[in-house]
């Protein structure tokens, strides 16, 4: 990451003045099983994807952002000795933190939260198997994040959902008006996802935006396309790979606001 001023100067005909850059921490959780990936020789973070793993793909989306501070990788204890000697080289060039992570993805989350500077003003959590999301996609929950202290990307359900019994028979259809799938980066200011942790207890969360929910605190859902998928079974990396090759190319304009009507995600 490319040290810089927390701030900037900025003039025009106006005036001459400072505007302060907020500044991001990026936690990426690879310390899963894989089980639903189900591959004997690799993790889905670790698995090739067109010449570089999986983690890599979701990394190098952000150790080149200007205002990412701080990159952290989060790794399992049985894959940590492996990964420093097959990455520990491109860890250490894109000044990627490697931290051991636990059981379930919030003790992995929080291993790499209580090493977050101080000096950070928001923490982002971004799966490391989700390796397809755009450039375009982290600038508006970034900017979503800034201005509401809590953001994340989501895609409106689109299918029909049922309710099904052990038996395999419906019981339900679910009404899908209100219903959006989450995805990663799911972006908080620093302190506000500290305290969301500090009372996570033993409560089971399969995302970092149900604790801060708990809390209570509003997490705005920043609309996104299904591209940014996450890789659960193998199927998923070949849709990945089909996906890398038609991602939205970062634009030169700034981001839209987080809120325009005029979403590219459709
Ligand atoms: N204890 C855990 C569990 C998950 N993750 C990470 O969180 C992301 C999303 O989790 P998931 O897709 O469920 O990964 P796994 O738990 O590995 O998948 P499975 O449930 O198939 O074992 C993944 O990048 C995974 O590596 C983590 O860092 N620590
Ligand atoms: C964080 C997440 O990717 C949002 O959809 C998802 O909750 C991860 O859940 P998993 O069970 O760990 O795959």
């Amino acid at each position: 990451m490319r040290p810089s001023l927390p701030f900037y100067l900025y003039s025009d005909w106006r005036s001459v003045g400072f505007a302060f850059v907020a500044t991001f921490a990026v936690i990426l959780p690879a310390a899963g099983k894989s089980s639903r990936f189900g591959d004997a020789f690799y993790k889905k973070p670790f698995a090739p994807l067109e010449n570089r793993p999986v983690w890599m793909h979701a990394a190098e989306k952000f150790s080149n952002r200007p205002e990412v501070k701080q990159l952290l990788i989060v790794i399992s204890p049985e894959d940590k000795d492996d990964f420093d000697e097959k990455f520990g080289g491109n860890a250490a060039m894109m000044g990627i933190e490697v931290v051991v992570g636990g059981t379930e993805r919030s003790d992995s989350v929080q291993a790499a939260l209580s090493r977050v500077r101080d000096d950070i003003d928001f923490v982002a959590v971004h799966d490391a198997a989700r390796p397809c999301v755009a450039e375009e996609w982290i600038d508006r929950v970034f900017a979503a994040a800034e201005q509401t202290g809590a953001a994340l990307l989501a895609a409106p359900v689109t299918a029909t959902l049922k309710r099904v019994g052990n038996d395999k028979i419906i019981r339900e259809t679910v009404p899908r008006e209100t219903l959006w799938e989450a995805q990663t980066p799911q972006v908080f200011r620093r302190q506000l996802l500290l305290d969301a942790y500090a009372r996570r207890g033993t409560e089971l969360a399969t995302d970092d935006a149900q604790l801060v929910e708990r809390l209570p605190h509003p997490v705005t859902v920043v609309p996104c396309s299904a591209m940014n998928l996450k890789i659960t079974s193998k199927d998923d990396l070949r849709l990945a790979a089909a996906i890398l090759k038609v991602l939205p190319k970062p634009t030169l304009l700034s981001a839209p606001h987080p809120f325009a009507d005029d979403h590219l995600w459709r």
